[in-house]
């Protein structure tokens, strides 16, 4: 039996959707299925954001804006349920971790407000504009919105045991940034036994292009699969239309 990549249950079925993917097509099921948005927040995708005031180019997420959209409506119409990140700490830095953290050593919104002291308390703080979901991605009642204090979205968050308390073995990611949260997230999935599928055109890299395409490469060749927004909505189109007949 020709069997796809993908969750496949016991007796060898998965959910119905057949995406195509690299390096192969991989099978989900919707019911079982998150499409996680990775910090799509002023901070990481707006002009004079955190990320614009550390020196990273910005100036071309507004397309990745429109395709996370288009992906999340195509989730919603299949019952996908949607999880948003957020990623920051409270306006005190103590989630952020002192010295004694490498986060502290590493953080480019924490080592931009030591050099730049009037910034304090506006980059990645909870309840700042900074922190906030950029304005044209709302959150629907029903979907999930988690906060979470560094790169990867399983570390000292529920998420883990959100997804298992509801059935969850495929996580479908966007957002920010491709080689920084998104693949953490996703790296942390596999280890989990999580299926982790990345929509490239819904995705965009903190740094040079090459480290988007590096991403990409890390996790079609060792952790999980990379499809586009278009192939998505598609693919989950036609299952619905199959399931309507
Ligand atoms: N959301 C992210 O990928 N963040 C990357 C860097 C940072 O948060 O400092």
């Amino acid at each position: 039996m020709d069997t796809q990549a993908g969750f496949h249950d016991a007796h060898g079925r998965h959910g119905g959707v057949i995406l195509p993917a690299r390096p192969e097509p991989i099978a989900f099921d919707p019911a079982a299925t998150v499409l996680i948005v990775v910090d799509m927040q002023n901070a990481y995708a707006s002009p004079g954001g955190y990320l614009d005031l550390a020196g990273f180019d910005v100036s071309e997420t507004g397309p990745v804006i429109a395709r996370i959209i288009r992906a999340v409506a195509a989730a919603r119409a299949a019952g996908i349920r949607i999880l948003w990140f957020q990623n920051g700490w409270d306006p005190d830095y103590v989630e952020a971790g002192g010295p004694g953290s490498p986060n502290w050593h590493k953080s480019n919104a924490l080592k931009t407000m030591r050099r730049r002291p009037e910034m304090n308390a506006q980059l990645l703080a909870k309840g700042s504009w900074d922190y906030a979901l950029v304005d044209a991605l709302k959150p629907e009642p029903g979907d999930i919105v988690l906060g979470k204090p560094r790169y990867s979205g399983f570390y000292n968050t529920p998420l883990d045991s959100m997804l298992r308390a509801r059935g969850v073995n495929t996580l479908v990611f966007t957002g920010i940034a491709t080689n920084v949260c998104v693949e953490s997230t996703l790296r942390d999935g596999y280890h989990r036994e999580y299926f982790g599928i990345v929509l490239a055109d819904a995705t965009h890299q903190a740094g040079p292009r090459s480290l988007h395409e590096g991403a990409l490469a890390n996790i079609e060749t060792f952790f999980g699969w990379v499809s586009d927004v278009a192939s998505f909505a598609a693919a989950l189109g036609a299952q619905t239309r199959a399931a309507a007949e």
